[in-house]
């Protein structure tokens, strides 16, 4: 078999997704994309088509281990969601060649179902005692959030308060028939992290998320030392040599690569078997569409320390395009009292629906994330 083409669709909401054909008429889809780089992660994947054109999809190690080395310059968060997406499409190829699930060609089910979560609160986290009610309701028990709005590298105790109050009414309302983690999303710094987490202590969210930047790593240990809250962190880390180190070091919880980002399948089984031997849990980052989720779900379904499952379904991101929206067999993404079920369907599991992708892509936004500011003039983190 040989790879004959290479489509990329970019879809709103701001999604990417690959097709790779084959001369056995084959097809096989992933996910490559950087939320608000779509394009550039399109350049990344359409300059790595001439190599992939006439090579044997089966030879998935070779091809990923070539995209990565023989381009010399590697690694970051472009070349390795190019990667990914292929890496996707690859493993999909495979499992419908075999007539089997991607879990099964690596070694079969280590559990039943998986936990998923949901987000709620939005950018600037609001309305959540009401999206939470909604959404146990609908039988999830797990949820994310903002930690906080922007923030100073210095900020006032009325900042934090605000951030401890939020949490203080979740508990109120809810005791501990829920958990909940705390995404700081990086616009935490160093100074703040320390008093912020010492406050928020005594409500024991269920893990705080990138505490600091992924490029403060090293505070992981030292955060670690002051506060029993697991810290989980990774969306912003795109190998398992990147990886190596924070894990060393030590402090990480719960490690959060994500699928789209950190070279796909092949590179986050291996990052995720390195994070087991560490004892740190696997939760992988999915605020993307259904080929992303569906990876992540072959990797959970095979990786005993996977815990947690993110995906987007009603996240704030997605204006314009919902997760299921370019889905066939929408029915296998059920979500059933907070768990799914292995997808069972050949390859990835996701049957995408091409004609919605195609039509979708006539429009696509270029999605970007918001650009925030200090009261000072300063640009803050997102
Ligand atoms: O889902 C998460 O944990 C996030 O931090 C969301 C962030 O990754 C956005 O997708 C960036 O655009
Ligand atoms: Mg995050």
């Amino acid at each position: 078999m040989k790879i004959t083409k290479l489509t990329t669709y970019r879809v709103p909401p701001r999604w990417m997704l690959l097709k790779i054909e084959t001369d056995e008429g084959v097809v096989g889809w992933g996910e490559p994309v950087i939320e608000g780089r779509a394009r550039t992660v399109e350049t990344a994947v359409q300059e790595m088509e001439p190599f992939l054109i006439g090579q044997d999809p089966a030879r998935i190690n070779d091809l990923w281990q070539t995209m990565y080395r023989a381009g010399f310059y590697r690694g970051g968060a472009i070349l390795m969601s190019a990667i990914a997406g292929i890496d996707q499409a690859l493993w999909d190829i495979k499992g419908k060649v075999m007539g089997q699930p991607v879990y099964e060609l690596l070694g079969g089910l280590v559990r039943d179902r998986m936990k998923m979560y949901s987000w709620v609160g939005g950018d600037r986290p609001s309305d959540i005692i009401e999206q939470i009610t909604t959404l146990k309701k609908g039988g999830f028990d797990t949820f994310k959030m903002n930690g906080t709005e922007e923030l100073g590298m210095l900020d006032t105790s009325a900042k934090v308060d605000e951030a401890v109050r939020r949490v203080a009414e979740i508990r109120a309302a809810f005791g501990n028939t829920i958990e909940f983690g705390l995404d700081f999303h990086g616009r935490v710094a160093a100074p703040m992290a320390k008093v912020l987490m010492r406050e928020l202590e005594p409500f024991r969210p269920l893990f705080i998320e990138e505490p600091v930047l992924a490029e403060q790593a090293e505070y992981y240990p030292r955060l670690a030392e002051m506060t029993s809250i697991p810290i989980a962190a990774g969306e912003r880390m795109y190998s398992r040599f990147e990886f190596k180190n924070v894990f060393a070091a030590g402090g990480l919880s719960i490690v959060q690569p994500d699928l789209s980002h950190a070279g796909g399948i092949t590179e986050c089984l291996k990052i995720a078997a390195m994070a087991e031997a560490y004892d740190i849990a696997l939760a992988p980052h999915c605020p993307l569409g259904p080929v992303a989720l569906a990876a992540c779900l072959q990797v959970d379904f095979v990786s005993y320390n996977a815990v947690l499952q993110e995906q987007s379904m009603g996240i704030h991101y997605n204006r314009g395009g919902e997760l299921l929206d370019y889905v066939i067999n929408k029915e296998d993404f059920k979500i059933t009292d907070g768990y799914i079920k292995p997808l069972t369907k050949p390859g990835l599991g996701v049957e995408v629906d091409e004609e919605r992708v195609i039509a979708a892509s006539k429009n696509a936004p270029d999605w970007r994330n918001p650009v925030w500011r200090h009261a000072d003039g300063s640009v803050a983190e997102w």
